[in-house]
């Protein structure tokens, strides 16, 4: 489970986070939901210590980050699997390499032990065999999911995915979102997802979190957010004339 407590962070004099509270737990996909400019990758940032709030607490199962020397930090870092936007693969890495980087990081594995969790790992995500290949050689689904093999090589407690669909088809996406709601749900993972894909709001949003303004505006599941009355939720959620028609019939 991971708590954040009453966060504010500026930049300079502009409050991007105003005291931003929620509680993450394991086994679902929370969502970190917003418009653009709301604080979303602020607050993940803030989270896996990219950026030191300027108040508030941050807790793993418990254990106070923000107030962490660098040694305890760093054994955090190896429980969380990192989902970057656009994958963030290295093109000189075969897909195998990859996935074992986090392995040759924080762990004295042997050669084959990393392959075999390689191995596991792409046949988790539906890419037996294709170990050898280049980023260059990958689909954005194929990198993507390559994304999560290596996210999930360190088996974390807790998988943080920065818009994982962008870029990515409608169809693709829904992959993506679906595998990514199956190793939470398979390894308990503590999830954290930030988008703003209206089908991963709707398909895989156990709990989500809406900013606005840097405020937590609202918290619910997929099966609340058809029924709010909010505007400011209502107009960013269903946006499209389509979608409000839709949400009518709900
Ligand atoms: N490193 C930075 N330095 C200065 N300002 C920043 C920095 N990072 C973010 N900001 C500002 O913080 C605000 C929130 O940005 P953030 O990236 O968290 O929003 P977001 O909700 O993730 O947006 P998007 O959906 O467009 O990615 C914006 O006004 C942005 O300009």
């Amino acid at each position: 489970m991971i708590e954040v407590q009453d966060i504010h962070m500026s930049f300079g004099d502009n409050k991007v986070l105003k005291g931003i509270s929620g509680t993450f737990k394991p086994g679902l996909t929370n969502l970190i939901i917003g418009g653009s400019g709301s604080g979303k990758t602020t607050l993940l940032k803030c989270m896996i210590g990219l950026h030191k709030p300027d108040s508030g607490r941050v807790s793993y199962d418990g254990r106070d980050f923000l107030n962490m020397n660098f040694e305890e930090r760093i054994e955090i870092r190896k429980e969380i699997g990192m989902l970057f936007q656009g994958s963030a693969l290295f093109d000189s890495m075969t897909v195998e390499e990859n996935i074992m980087f986090p392995l040759n990081m924080f762990t004295d594995q042997s050669n084959s032990e990393k392959r075999e969790r390689a191995n596991f790992c792409l046949e988790r995500v539906d890419l037996v065999g294709k170990n050898k290949l280049y980023p260059a050689e990958l689909s954005g689904g194929m990198k993507k999911r390559v994304g999560i093999a290596r996210a999930i090589a360190m088996n974390p407690k807790y998988l943080f995915c920065d818009e994982p669909n962008s870029g990515l088809d409608p169809r693709t996406s829904i992959v993506i979102d679906e595998l990514i709601k199956e190793i939470t749900e398979e390894y308990n993972t503590t999830t954290i997802v930030v988008t703003h894909d209206m089908n991963s709001v709707m398909g895989i949003g156990d709990y989500i979190i809406f900013l606005y303004e840097g405020k937590k505006f609202w918290e619910g599941s997929n099966k609340d957010i058809s029924k709010t009355d909010i505007k400011e939720l209502n107009d960013f959620v269903f946006a499209s004339r389509f979608m409000k028609a839709a949400k009518d019939k709900f």
